[in-house]
């Protein structure tokens, strides 16, 4: 059976804080432990508060390495980038100190970079301190969507990314896929809203990975998994 460990808060912004300093202290033993900590986090809308929160805490941000989950292949500092999302909302003050590893190469397009992007994630100190998820109202996480050509490739490779085609959302995208994602101390699932967390509560019922590939998260018992919800 998972371990799954559910956090429910009446609002964002006080559950942004608790998740904040809940991640800070789990790189802060990750360190003393083990002399730095490994953070890789989602992109999309409602990790920001998180990481305004985040970056406030006192941490050796020297000794915090950031990465990141999955990544739209366009430039740094394109508006839907992930990356420039946690340069802008994270990597700011004291916390500019991490180490910032972006998913994001100089291939033209993520199927000719993931050969290169393997390597930097397989170079980071493994397993990974904490993975940061998000989830859409579809049930996907990372960029594992339900109607990707690429779905089976992520739920089933033993690489640790893959680039994805969304068949709705916008640009292509550099993913970790589920063995990636497994890559992990500890798996955070943020969840905002009364919808996703319907969506969620669906998803930890019965029914393929395939319909809700957050299902490949939430059904795993290698990693502990905790969901974080605000109403
Ligand atoms: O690049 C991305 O978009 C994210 O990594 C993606 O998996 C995100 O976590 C969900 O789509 C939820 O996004 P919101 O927080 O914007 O709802």
């Amino acid at each position: 059976m998972p371990d799954i460990q559910e956090h429910r808060f009446p609002d964002a912004p006080a559950a942004a804080t608790a998740l904040a300093a809940s991640i800070a202290d789990r790189l802060a033993a990750a360190i003393g432990q083990r002399g730095t900590a490994t953070l890789v986090l989602s992109g999309g809308r409602s990790p920001a508060a998180v990481f305004e929160a985040l970056r406030e805490r006192a941490l050796p941000w020297d000794k915090v390495i950031v990465a990141q989950v999955d990544e739209r292949w366009v430039p740094a500092d394109h508006a839907d980038s992930n990356n420039r999302l946690i340069r802008e909302h994270l990597l700011q003050g004291p916390a500019s100190a991490a180490r910032f590893v972006p998913m994001k190469n100089d291939a033209a397009t993520a199927r000719e970079g993931q050969p290169a992007c393997e390597a930097a994630m397989r170079a980071l100190p493994l397993p990974f301190d904490a993975v940061l998820l998000g989830m859409g109202e579809d049930g996907h996480t990372a960029s594992l969507f339900p109607e990707a050509r690429e779905l089976q490739e992520g739920l089933t490779t033993q690489a640790l990314t893959l680039a994805v085609t969304p068949p709705a959302a916008p640009h292509e995208r550099m993913s970790l896929s589920v063995a990636g994602l497994l890559h992990s101390r500890a798996l955070i699932l943020q969840i905002g809203g009364a919808a996703k967390e319907a969506v969620y509560r669906e998803a930890l019922g019965t029914g393929p990975v395939e319909a809700m590939p957050i299902r490949a998260v939430l059904r795993q018992d290698k990693v502990p998994v905790e969901v974080w919800i605000s109403e």
